[in-house]
């Protein structure tokens, strides 16, 4: 069999396993995430705030202004002009292209926001409070957004893939197409990458200009923002790297992934953030200055496992990793244009455990959370939810893995046996 992604549901073999995937999951979180966005911006102001009502969908003019604004600025930036790159090419014959100006992106965005917060100095202030009704734009504009995602993948796709019928709710959830280009762009880049990676920075440093104003000086605070900018400075820096990710080459453009960067990076990768307006840490300027330490090590090593495993693709195997030369296992897979040869490293970092990426990945996340730990377990919502995420995708990988290596991933995972914690998982 051809290494492809072969989509089929037969609803008469309805396995329960079945009905949670296709049905049950993708029914809860489009229920679930809508209201608990809205309730987490509510919530976390901490104030004696009247809960938001349903007009908050409606949004305001001005949250609509700050998403029109965004969204436009980010394909703005995916129309100039510069240098492309490529992903892989898909198993029916299409490969993406993409704009290869991240680290320009990144910065312009924060020059410009910093620009804009000297000009009008309410503007953190005014974000900061608004973010409800923000919110409530975000979560009309990203639905409907997948309605029209759906509609078109399923009536007029854009590329030759044939794929199977799904039920509705698991189509929307899931998307249809791998690569839909809208206005000249692609759909992933500008949502993902470039909508909510940006998203993300900038509320950062709203968060961060809007504590300032109604406080103080906060080392904790600062040091948090300032290791998520650094981990997002990464992100730009590597983005060609994410084109050959799981979220790329395998998952679609739906709800999971637009939704998800619309949404659910805006309400939980920024939180820990926007809580600490209300909620500044209590950690001394000491303690926060040791945890900027470590967060800056575990965002360079979690780099660091990625770029081991980018030059050992770049060169095939002929580098040296933690200067012994790669060592690896040959495998083969099949394509439709025949088997094709490739190797999985088992050296340095990728020998200790299948995804020794996540650990430092999850270290980051909760370094960066742990400033506001007298607040209990709300600033480590985001790295809660990553745990979970993780896992999952660890699953979601190797399934993928092993369909497309099929023996090879077996003996792959007999010479490196756990997962992410060596001994442990
Ligand atoms: N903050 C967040 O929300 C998240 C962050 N991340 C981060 O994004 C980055 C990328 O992560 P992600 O895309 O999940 O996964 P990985 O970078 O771990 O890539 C997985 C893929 O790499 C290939 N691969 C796996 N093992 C080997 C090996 N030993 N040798 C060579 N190739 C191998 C396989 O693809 P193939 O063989 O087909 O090329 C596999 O599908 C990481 O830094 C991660 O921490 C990831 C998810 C969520
Ligand atoms: C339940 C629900 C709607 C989930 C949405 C999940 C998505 C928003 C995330 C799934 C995978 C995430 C990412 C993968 C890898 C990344 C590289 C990293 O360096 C930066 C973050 C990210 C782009 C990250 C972004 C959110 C997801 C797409």
């Amino acid at each position: 069999m051809a290494w492809s992604i072969q989509d089929g549901f037969h609803p008469k073999e309805l396995t329960p396993g079945d009905a949670i995937r296709y049905y049950v999951f993708p029914c809860f979180l489009v229920l679930v995430c809508t209201p608990g966005s809205l309730f987490l911006l509510w919530f976390g102001q901490g104030k004696d705030r009247p809960a938001p009502d349903a007009s908050v969908f409606l949004g305001s003019s001005f949250a609509w202004t700050v998403v029109a604004v965004t969204l436009a600025w980010a394909y703005a930036f995916l129309r100039i002009p510069s240098a492309k790159c490529h992903g892989p090419t898909t198993y029916f014959g299409q490969t993406p292209e993409y704009q290869a100006n991240g680290v320009l992106y990144f910065w312009a965005s924060l020059i410009a926001f910093v620009f804009c917060c000297a000009l009008w100095p309410d503007l953190p202030v005014s974000i900061y409070e608004e973010m409800p009704y923000i919110m409530g734009s975000l979560n009309s504009f990203a639905l409907l957004f997948c309605v029209l995602l759906l509609v078109r993948g399923k009536y007029w796709p854009q590329s030759k893939e044939r794929i199977g019928k799904f039920p509705l709710i698991y189509e929307y959830y899931r998307g249809m197409e791998l690569h839909p280009r809208i206005f000249g762009v692609d759909i992933k880049q500008l949502i993902i990458c470039r909508f909510g990676m940006i998203a993300w920075e900038l509320l950062n440093l709203t968060y961060l200009f809007a504590g300032l104003r109604l406080h103080s000086y906060n080392a904790g605070f600062l040091v948090s923002v300032l290791l998520q900018s650094i981990y997002l400075a990464k992100f730009f820096w590597w983005e060609a790297g994410y084109f050959d990710t799981l979220d790329i080459i395998y998952d679609r453009a739906g709800f999971y992934l637009c939704y998800g960067c619309l949404v659910f990076v805006p309400s939980i990768y920024a939180f820990s953030s926007y809580y600490f307006v209300a909620h500044p840490p209590l950690v001394s300027d000491v303690t926060a200055w040791v945890v900027f330490g470590l967060g800056i090590a575990f965002v360079l090593l979690n780099y660091k496992v990625d770029y081991e495993k980018q030059v050992f693709k770049n060169t095939g195997g002929k580098c040296e990793i933690w200067g012994k030369p790669a060592r690896y296992l040959e495998v083969e897979y099949s394509t439709t244009s025949g088997v094709k040869r490739s190797k999985l490293l088992t050296s340095g970092f990728w020998g200790m455990s299948r995804h020794f990426n996540y650990v430092f990945e999850l270290l980051a996340a909760y370094s960066w959370a742990v400033v506001g730990i007298h607040y209990g377990a709300w600033p480590f919502l985001y790295s809660t939810i990553l745990t979970i995420l993780l896992v999952q995708r660890i699953f979601r990988d190797e399934e993928k893995c092993s369909k497309k290596y099929g023996k090879y991933w077996d003996q792959y995972c007999k010479r490196v046996p756990y997962r992410l914690i060596p001994g442990v998982f």
